[in-house]
């Protein structure tokens, strides 16, 4: 076989996936793990595939299997792993040769390694990189970040490789250094608030309305028909139908309420803090994990107060009710994201193409959903426009709002927790008010702290009245 065409470093879920992608896709791939055992498993598991394939156990060999200028993607996790897989293949590589860090890469190192290797004279890529392990086998949602030049290198393989909205490839170039992991980290927090927001859906169904898990599914089957159509809704209802082939019962009922997390919604909140740009949907859903995680505090919790989440009387909510919020409160996690990523676009100096965002999640990745070419639409006309505020989105919410309204104060009057659904609810309030409290925080900085304030009847910066009063003694 003639010398590949892209390398992948890392077999487990996605590393391999990807590299069954690009073979399928006509390029020669080489292919390298750590663990070298897996390398004949892959090649088995790859069928037909493997006549495009060449697995390496050693690292030098893999290097000289590939064609110059040499492109290799890295797909292990994110931090020290990638740093010390470069630093192992730097020493082996010319200065053409790039490395592609495909991991879920947190944007400040894909800024450290990109600045590392501009100084150095060598190419470098962030590509985040969603859809699973199906998307990475058969399309993922792609986002570059790097020198234009990197991306325009690969960008035929990752385009060719890359899922297809209505044809068109959904890998783009974002900007440079980490834009295309911070547009990545920004996904995941959408994805996290999504999948709690139908997850809190799901304890109104089950704990509010009494409602088992296939009764639950066949409802989240019904709304994929409509405005909430996605694949975190269709498999919402997939694995609501599931049963446990060990015990027979539904699948959901015997899995543990403690939720796991790699940290790429904490690193959405952490960057929204660091940006001023509220995101309370998606801190809701990472606090919601944590709590989930403090397993031995809820059950000391519930012993010491008795259980809260209570039934809801028959007929006070509906499943339109539940429709509503759930729509609503998309609508408001997106507008958050949204968001987010105009205040890092004016931050950092990226060129983030807004529009394009929309369009390259709307096939291939997690978050995958009807509303995402609405929203393309709306990008489009205005990309700095809060997307709460699109015309198309304010009449959605305009008509949705009163069943966000509903299901959050019912939920919350019956001892149900639904902090995305309430954080959406509160976000919404916020917005849509001319006048907050933030008057007496103003005040009250001033009395201790002399911080000033502005009036509302003429510029400048005041003090209040208090100021030499109190500090008299
Ligand atoms: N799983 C998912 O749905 C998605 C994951 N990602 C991201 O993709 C990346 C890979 O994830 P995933 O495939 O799920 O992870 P897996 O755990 O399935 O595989 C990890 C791979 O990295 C290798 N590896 C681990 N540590 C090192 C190291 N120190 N040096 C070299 N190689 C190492 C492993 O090799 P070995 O066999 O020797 O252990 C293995 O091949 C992560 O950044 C993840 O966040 C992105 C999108 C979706
Ligand atoms: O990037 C992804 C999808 O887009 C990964 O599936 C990610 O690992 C999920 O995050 P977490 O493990 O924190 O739930």
């Amino acid at each position: 076989m003639s010398a590949a065409e892209i390398g992948v470093i890392g077999l487990g879920t996605m590393g391999a996936m990807l590299a069954l992608n690009i073979a399928d896709n006509g390029f020669a791939v080489a292919v390298h793990n750590r663990t070298a055992a897996r390398i004949p498993e892959f090649m088995e598991k790859a069928g037909d595939l493997a006549r495009r394939i060449t697995g390496h156990a050693e690292l030098e060999d893999f290097v000289k299997g590939l064609a110059s200028p040499r492109n290799i993607i890295l797909m292990v996790p994110a931090g020290d792993a990638v740093d010390a897989q470069i630093e192992q293949l730097r020493p082996l590589l010319d200065v053409d040769d790039m490395v592609i860090d495909a991991g879920n890469a947190n944007f400040h190192d894909s800024e450290r390694r990109a600045k590392a290797s501009e100084e150095a004279g060598v190419p470098f890529l962030g590509i985040g990189v969603s859809g699973g392990a199906e998307g990475a086998r058969f399309g993922p949602s792609i986002m570059g970040g790097g020198t234009p030049e990197a991306w325009d290198r690969v960008a035929h393989i990752l385009k060719a490789i890359s899922a297809k909205y209505e044809g068109q490839p959904c890998a783009t170039y974002m900007g440079t250094g980490g834009a295309g992991h911070f547009v990545k980290t920004v996904h995941n927090g959408i994805e996290y608030a999504d999948m709690q927001l139908i997850a809190e859906a799901y304890g109104v169904m089950r704990d509010g309305m009494g409602m088992d898990a296939a009764a639950c599914g066949a409802v989240f089957d019904r709304w994929n028909k409509g405005l909430l159509q996605s694949y975190l809704i269709e498999i919402s209802g997939k694995v609501s139908a599931a049963t446990d082939p060990e015990t027979g019962n539904p699948m959901l009922d015997m899995i543990l309420d403690r939720a796991g997390q790699k940290g790429t919604g904490r690193w959405t909140v952490i960057e929204s803090q660091m940006l001023g740009a509220p995101v309370p949907v998606i801190e809701a859903a990472v606090v919601a994990r944590n709590m989930s995680a403090q397993r031995d505090l809820r059950l000391a919790g519930a012993k010491a107060f008795g259980p809260t989440g209570g039934a809801m009387a028959d007929g006070t909510l509906s499943l339109d009710d539940l429709e509503q919020a759930l729509i609503a409160g998309k609508v408001l996690c997106y507008a958050q994201g949204f968001e987010l990523l105009i205040k890092a676009r004016a931050e950092y100096d990226w060129d983030l193409p807004m529009a394009e965002i929309a369009k390259v999640w709307r096939e291939g990745c997690i978050i995958r959903s009807a509303m995402l070419n609405d929203m393309a639409s709306a990008l489009t006309d205005a990309p700095e426009q809060n997307l709460a505020l699109a015309p198309y989105f304010a009449d959605v919410l305009r008509k949705n709002v009163a069943g966000l309204r509903k299901v959050a104060v019912v939920a919350m009057g019956a001892g149900q927790p639904v902090p995305a659904l309430a954080a959406a609810l509160n976000y919404f309030d916020t917005l849509t008010s001319a006048r907050t409290t933030a008057n007496m925080l103003q005040a009250q900085r001033d009395y201790f702290g002399a911080h000033s304030f502005e009036r509302t009847d003429k510029d400048g910066s005041h003090h209040g009245p208090w100021l030499d009063q109190h500090l008299q003694g």
